[in-house]
């Protein structure tokens, strides 16, 4: 896996920064330095250490652990330049084949990674201080710490209602729960670990394996240390995972001064797996995408035709699991970066889906099939001959795009009087939740932006790309 590296100077800004007890805690650098490492928590100057015995390997870094406005990060610990290999760490530290043999044996086939590891820290805990791996169990976030939508109310849902968020969120707890009844067999079976284990407790280890692993040779990884490391979307630098060395290494992107925070790209995420996988939000987000929903209307004349047509050619696998008589497809869009260009964003299977939904013939949906087969054998790929069809294929698409920014603008705007006044946690989750509706409907406009000049440019006679 792969991430990058960033900072935000926010060291210098945080609040916490100027407490007076705070450790400088350097690792294997001799080089000093005034500034002082924001470390709160007293156990951070023995983690890597213990880290170091325990996993018998050497753990090379010039990175401090520290805490910021993200909670526990790293810090540099000296002047580092772009291209230094900041920290290096043995991966497959706690993986799911870390469940005790006495437990596996109960554990069906079909028991997925995530459940497993989930179970492995759930026995971890259990053990408190005879726990192997006390030093990063305890350094785990507890229940109230943590922000993913499968923790959030009903009413906190109720905000992201508008957003994809609001039903994967249903589907994932829904998942979890049933994770949780067919490993509740097995689990029964050793009271010393799970007696007081409920679905709650369940939920949280699904939640931190879903925001600190990494995908690996063993499925998923827990790598203590480097899962202190924060999240930032625009960052370039990478974590490498060497599968022969069986180590994760972090190259820096840049050059940092001692005590600036090292953030890394988890990935290319939106707001909405960053708020359902690692409950936070970026107030800008350059990855964010909207699903936009397609059907045929059940009164269109073609109706039938037009379900035999999108059900044998195009499109990705339908969602509502209806069989054939009805097609109910969602499509991501992700942000048109200009208005005039290409439309990247858009895909072309929604395009495609757009001219079929839009035809008003059996003539012209023979057309177009005639037209696949003479071509790549997708249907509706191309632009319609005739202009004035094209048009109204795309005005479809953009009638749709306008209904979604008005909704998306109503959600928005009631955020505002109702919430406004929330605190504490409530007052996060909105804002949160304004992240990604914000960025939704940026995503939407970019669309609706490009959809009107494509519109505008062929009403004028002009051949669009
Ligand atoms: C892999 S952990 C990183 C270390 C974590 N801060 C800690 O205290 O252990 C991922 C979690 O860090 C927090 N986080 C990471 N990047 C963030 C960001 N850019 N903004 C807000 N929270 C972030 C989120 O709580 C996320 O679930």
């Amino acid at each position: 896996m792969r991430i990058g590296i960033h900072t935000t100077g926010a060291w210098f800004q945080g609040p916490h920064f100027l407490h007076s007890s705070h450790l400088r805690f350097k690792l294997q650098s001799s080089v000093s330095y005034s500034k002082v490492i924001p470390c709160l928590q007293d156990e951070c100057k023995d983690f890597l250490p213990w880290l170091r015995r325990k996993s018998g390997t050497e753990i090379s870094s010039i990175l401090s652990i520290g805490s910021s406005v993200y909670g526990r990060s790293l810090f540099a610990s000296e002047f580092i330049q772009a291209g230094d290999c900041i920290l290096k760490v043995p991966f497959n530290q706690i993986t799911p084949d870390n469940v005790l043999p006495e437990i596996n044996s109960f554990l069906g086939k079909d028991i997925g990674n995530t459940a497993r590891l989930s179970i492995v820290i759930l026995v971890e805990k259990k053990m408190g201080q005879d726990s192997e791996w006390a030093p990063y169990i305890n350094s785990l976030p507890r229940v109230g710490e943590m922000h993913s939508t499968i923790f959030w109310t009903k009413d906190d849902l109720e905000m992201v209602k508008k957003s994809a968020v609001y039903q994967e969120t249903i589907n994932q707890q829904a998942q979890i729960e049933k994770e949780y009844l067919s490993v509740r067999p097995a689990l029964d079976h050793f009271p010393e670990f799970f007696e007081d284990i409920t679905l709650k407790d369940f939920m949280h280890a699904h939640a931190i394996v879903g925001s600190r692993a990494w995908g690996s040779s063993k499925g998923l990884s827990l790598v203590p240390f480097a899962d202190f490391l924060n999240h930032d979307g625009v960052s370039e630098a990478l974590l490498l995972s060497d599968e022969d060395k069986q180590t994760s290494e972090v190259i820096a992107d840049r050059d940092y001064a001692p005590g600036e925070e090292v953030l890394i790209r988890y990935g290319k995420f939106p707001n909405a797996t960053l708020l359902m996988d690692f409950g936070f939000t970026l107030p800008y987000n350059i990855y964010d995408q909207v699903q936009i929903c397609v059907s045929v209307p059940q009164g269109d004349p073609l109706h039938l035709m037009k379900l035999e047509l999108l059900h044998k050619y195009c499109m990705p696998t339908p969602t509502d699991g209806h069989g054939l008589n009805s097609f109910n497809c969602s499509f991501t869009i992700k942000e048109v970066r200009s208005a005039k260009g290409k439309g990247r964003g858009i895909p072309q299977s929604l395009r495609a889906c757009a001219r079929i939904l839009s035809a008003t013939s059996i003539q012209e949906l023979k057309e177009l099939v005639t037209e696949a087969a003479q071509n790549d054998g997708r249907l509706a790929r191309r632009p319609l001959k005739n202009r004035s069809r094209e048009i109204e294929a795309h005005k479809l698409l953009l009638l749709q795009v306008f209904n979604l920014i008005q909704e998306y603008g109503a959600s928005i705007e009631s955020l505002g009087p109702t919430y406004a006044s929330s605190v504490g946690v409530l007052a996060l989750r909105r804002k949160m939740a304004l992240d990604l509706l914000t960025g939704e409907l940026r995503v939407l406009r970019s669309a609706s932006s490009w959809l009107k000049n494509y519109c505008a440019t062929l009403s004028g006679g002009n051949n669009h790309a």
